[in-house]
């Protein structure tokens, strides 16, 4: 659990966050949205000490950050960011057992772990493990530098921007590896972005922030069904909101259970989004659903209230 109780941080005159309190959950993918300059890195930066804060408390399972020894602390937090930040004279695998090694385990521990990581992020191009960062792609790079994020097995992991320079396909793939892992592992995620679809598809909660402030805290939802006030649904799209929610939505929640239809099943945890679009490029109203039923256009266009 990660609880940010009145925390105030100022550069000089200029105050970044004012009196915020917010508490992430155990096992919560929550993920921090809102424009460029609203605070959200200095927020999250907060958590390993990154930056100091000058009021209030950061709480890491219930234990004042700021009391903590600082590399005891950055050990047992993963960190990501857009920029990767890969050595540049170590191999894909020795960026990637940096913490593990710090923290001593056995040779072989590690190596296991690497392979796994390796696996796991879909880096499986052969021989990927000995190479140096220089001749990765940006997308392997960010996989890299998500996989050290994620090597020792942290309970919390802080990730800031970490898409952000990627190509919108290779951006989807790493969104759904990473949302897989952290449900498989059950690791508590702080994710900063200023991209709304990300927030959306990622977040079990979002928080937008706007000029230090939290303006609105909810399920992604939440947010588009009933934000706060004017600004918050400028933020979440107007009209555009409607096309957010197909995002967020399942067609195991819109389905007739008791219909059938022709050609190639949609998996239930499939987003109605993607329904549309096999709808829209195959011109049918109405897909079958794997293990039973169907998902029909009319469903998907009426708004439920
Ligand atoms: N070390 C620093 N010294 C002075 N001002 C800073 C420092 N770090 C951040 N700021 C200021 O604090 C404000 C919030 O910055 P922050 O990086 O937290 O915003 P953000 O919401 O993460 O934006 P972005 O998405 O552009 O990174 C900005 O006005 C920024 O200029």
């Amino acid at each position: 659990m990660i609880e940010f109780d009145h925390v105030r941080k100022a550069f000089g005159d200029h105050v970044v966050i004012e009196d915020l309190s917010l508490r992430v959950e155990d096992g919560e993918f929550f993920v921090l949205v809102g424009p460029s300059g609203s605070g959200k890195s200095t927020l999250l930066r907060t958590v390993n000490r990154l930056v100091p804060i000058d009021g209030g408390r950061v709480l890491v399972d219930g234990q004042d950050v700021a009391t903590q020894p600082i590399e005891a602390l950055r050990r047992g937090i993963g960190y990501a960011i857009q920029s990767v930040g890969l050595f540049p004279h170590r191999t894909v695998a020795e960026n990637i057992a940096v913490v593990p090694r710090l923290l001593g385990w056995p040779e072989a521990e590690i190596d296991a772990r690497v392979a796994e990581l390796i696996a796991l992020l879909k880096l499986d191009e052969p021989g990927i493990a000995g190479r140096y960062p220089d001749t990765l792609s940006g997308g392997q790079a960010q996989r890299v530098g998500v996989a050290r994020a994620l090597a020792a097995r942290p309970k919390i992991v802080l990730m800031d921007e970490p898409f952000g320079a990627l190509d919108p396909l290779t951006r989807e793939s790493l969104q759904a590896s990473v949302k897989q892992i952290q449900r498989e592992t059950g690791t508590t995620m702080l994710f900063v972005t200023h991209d709304m679809d990300e927030a959306f598809r990622l977040g079990d909660r979002v928080a937008l922030m706007l000029d230090g402030r939290l303006a609105q805290v909810g399920t992604p939802l939440a947010l588009i069904r009933s934000p706060a006030d004017e600004r918050v649904n400028e933020f979440v799209g107007g009209t555009r909101a409607y096309l957010r929610e197909l995002a967020v939505r399942r067609v195991r929640d819109s389905m007739r259970r008791d219909e059938a239809a022709e050609g190639d099943a949609v998996s239930p945890d499939a987003t109605l989004q993607d329904a549309l679009g096999v709808m829209l490029a195959e011109r049918r109203e109405r897909l079958p659903v794997q293990g039973g039923g169907a998902i029909l256009l009319s469903d998907i266009v009426v708004r439920p209230r």
